[in-house]
């Protein structure tokens, strides 16, 4: 028999079987900072990331599976958060209890029609019927394009609010914050999976619960017994479906271990490829190769009988059901007991109590795969710290920045920076040296406002850091990092950057000063347009002279933006900065550099205190007082170029 009830709703998003990031790439996955397989071992990501990844990889995924599973059907917090959420579940509990009305008219209809027809021998009571039963099917569909329409839409808000969020998230400094890639992959394609949940799954559950209900009580109004049959077979579905749902959910987190293994098996071969080969080991790799493909095969096929199987067990219930129903009416009305309109209305009406009970079942990896990516979402707004409070207006003039006792952990880690005391004198360029991984970045993260110092604090002249406006501050601040960054565009574009309203006359001065010998209409596309590594930092000093130049920035901070030009270059550039005549502070081990400081500053690391160097004029704890300002105590030397 055609069923009454469809979905609820159609969406673009494709109904395949997906089982959650079991399909994502081995590259997404390594995004992500989803387990990584080095051979055959897993490794986890870091802190929140991890954390907040675990979650996106799915049902199939290990953790997050069980994580998802004690957070029921509808995840609270996510209804919590999003009132279009909230809304489309009233909405869609409204639509689904008309719907179910709709199912019992339209039932009601054909039964009457025919059962009359057939008890008077004339065609005349479904003449009658018709245009009411006409009517119930436009009710009807109109119910499910209504359901559509709010589900589609609460999607799009919902997706928007979670991405506006975890922007939001995003921006407040914090020392464990994910990296872009895991940011980038969950606002683009990672929240769409909330179509299938919203979309879905969401309209199907609410179905799930008032259609048997509205079913039941119909059909028990009419006949009892039929009633009681469905009301004691009814269940058996989301029994079946949990006891399934257990022994998939074991073979799926079996499998997906298989796969990641496989894909960063592979991953890390293309990756180590020219060393293989090097070596004359490449054709030794592809044994290993296969007998991971053939434990996946393995793996999926598994899966794939027990998720067949599953649907014939489940298929093979409700229509015993059914069947349960239809011999049991039919013997009575055999019997006389039960005339044929109310046989027909309960025998129209039986299969549509078990339907959208199946549906959700069929729906379930929808429901999950949007869950764990609107979870990953969360996490990671949960994580992020309170936004900086700050409400001061930066001070006038040229800036001197100050860092008194700063001490700062990265989580679970060792200390990075212990009681570090130095000072950037205003107008000044000072030099901050020091051996790799000693905390310079982090230092220069801290001074631009997006890590936090867990003890000492930091002073733009006589005004703390942290209770200065964050766009004050970053108005204020010109930054060439380590790794410039390009963004789509022509070279114009990406100097403009540095601020945006600039004219093509003032982009051409910045490229001249600092000595970008590159065609403005020239494209480029990230991630580094193939420019020279060279070329690039010319390309983001571009951008911060620009930005101190017509923007307004009076403090530029440079992590080692000379690396990679020749001693020329290198020395223009350094002239190019203090021709600009703003505080300078610059993270460099360059020898032109630290000779053309005005100050030097090392920072020796949590510690190991400070060695006397070459010129320096002070140690641990001391503070030189000799009126430029510059000055360092523990974790930092300091000489006078
Ligand atoms: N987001 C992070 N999470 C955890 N540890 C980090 C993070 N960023 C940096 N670190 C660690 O903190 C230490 C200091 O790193 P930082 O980049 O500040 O050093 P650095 O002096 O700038 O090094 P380099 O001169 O090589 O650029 C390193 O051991 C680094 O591994």
């Amino acid at each position: 028999m055609p069923s009454l009830i469809t979905e609820g709703v159609r969406t673009g998003s494709s109904p395949g079987p997906s089982t959650g990031s079991g399909h994502l790439s081995a590259d997404r996955r390594c995004q992500q900072g989803q387990p990584l397989a080095r051979g055959s071992e897993l490794v986890e990501g870091p802190g929140t990331q991890a954390k907040a990844i675990q979650h996106h990889t799915g049902p199939s995924a290990p953790g997050g599976a069980d994580q998802d599973q004690h957070r029921g059907p509808v995840d609270p917090q996510l209804l919590r958060r999003a009132a279009a959420a909230r809304r489309l579940l009233i909405l869609q509990t409204i639509i689904g209890t008309a719907s179910s009305l709709t199912v019992v008219l339209i039932a009601w209809f054909i039964a009457y029609g025919v059962g009359s027809a057939f008890d008077s021998g004339r065609p005349q009571p479904l003449v009658e019927v018709a245009p009411w039963l006409a009517a119930a099917f436009v009710a009807r569909g109109l119910l499910s394009w209504l359901s559509d329409l709010a589900a589609v839409r609460a999607s799009i808000a919902v997706k928007a609010q979670l991405r506006r969020d975890v922007m939001q998230a995003y921006l407040v400094p914090s020392a464990g914050q994910p990296d872009h890639g895991t940011v980038t992959t969950l606002i683009s394609s990672g929240l769409d999976d909330l179509d299938g949940y919203f979309a879905k799954y969401l309209p199907q559950l609410v179905l799930a619960v008032t259609v048997p209900l509205v079913i039941g009580i119909a059909i028990a109004v009419q006949d009892l017994l039929s009633a009681v049959i469905i009301a004691g077979t009814l269940p058996l579905i989301p029994i079946f479906m949990i006891l399934i749902g257990w022994t998939t959910q074991k073979l799926t987190g079996r499998r997906w271990r298989v796969q990641a293994r496989l894909a960063h098996h592979f991953a890390d071969l293309i990756a180590g490829l020219p060393t293989l080969r090097a070596f004359g080991r490449a054709k030794a790799q592809a044994e290993g190769l296969r007998r991971s493909g053939e434990a996946n095969r393995v793996e999926t096929l598994a899966t794939l009988r027990i998720a067949l199987l599953s649907a014939l067990v489940l298929e093979l219930l409700a229509t015993l059901s059914v069947a349960i129903v239809a011999v049991v009416i039919g013997l009575r009305v055999i019997s006389g007991s039960v005339d044929l309109t109310t046989s027909l209305f309960v025998l129209i009406l039986a299969p549509e109590a078990y339907l959208p009970l199946r549906k959700v079942g069929s729906h379930y990896h929808d429901a999950a795969n949007g869950a764990a990516a609107a979870r990953a979402a969360l996490d990671l707004i949960d994580a992020a710290p309170e936004p900086s409070v700050g409400e001061d207006e930066l001070p006038a003039g040229p800036l001197t920045v100050t860092v008194a006792g700063v001490g700062f952990a990265y989580p679970g880690a060792a200390p990075v920076l212990d009681s570090v005391d130095l000072i950037a004198p205003a107008r000044r360029l000072t030099c901050l040296t020091g051996p790799s991984g000693g905390g310079k970045s982090t230092l220069l993260s801290m001074i631009m406002g997006w890590t936090r110092p867990d003890a000492g604090r930091l002073m733009i002249n006589d005004r703390d850091l942290a209770r200065i406006r964050p766009d004050a501050l970053r108005n204020a601040i010109a930054w060439v990092g380590q790794n410039p960054a390009l963004v789509t565009g022509t070279v114009a574009d990406n100097v403009r950057m540095g601020r945006p309203s600039a004219s093509l006359v003032q982009v051409k001065r910045a490229m001249a000063a600092a000595g970008v010998d590159l065609d403005p209409d020239r494209r480029l596309q990230p991630p580094d347009g193939m420019l020279s590594a060279g070329e690039l930092r010319r390309l983001a000093l571009a951008r911060a002279w620009l930005r101190v130049r017509y923007g307004g920035a009076r403090l530029m901070i440079l992590d080692e933006p000379t690396a990679g030009l020749d001693e020329q270059t290198e020395l223009d550039a350094l002239a190019t900065i203090r021709r600009l005549g703003v505080t300078a502070l610059v993270v460099s081990h360059r020898p032109a550099v630290l000779a053309s400081a005005d100050e030097v500053i090392q920072l020796t690391g949590p510690g190991t205190g400070s060695e006397p160097g070459q010129g320096s004029t002070s140690g641990q704890g001391s503070a030189t007082g000799d009126g430029s300002g510059a000055l360092l105590a523990s974790g930092t030397e300091r000489r006078r170029a």
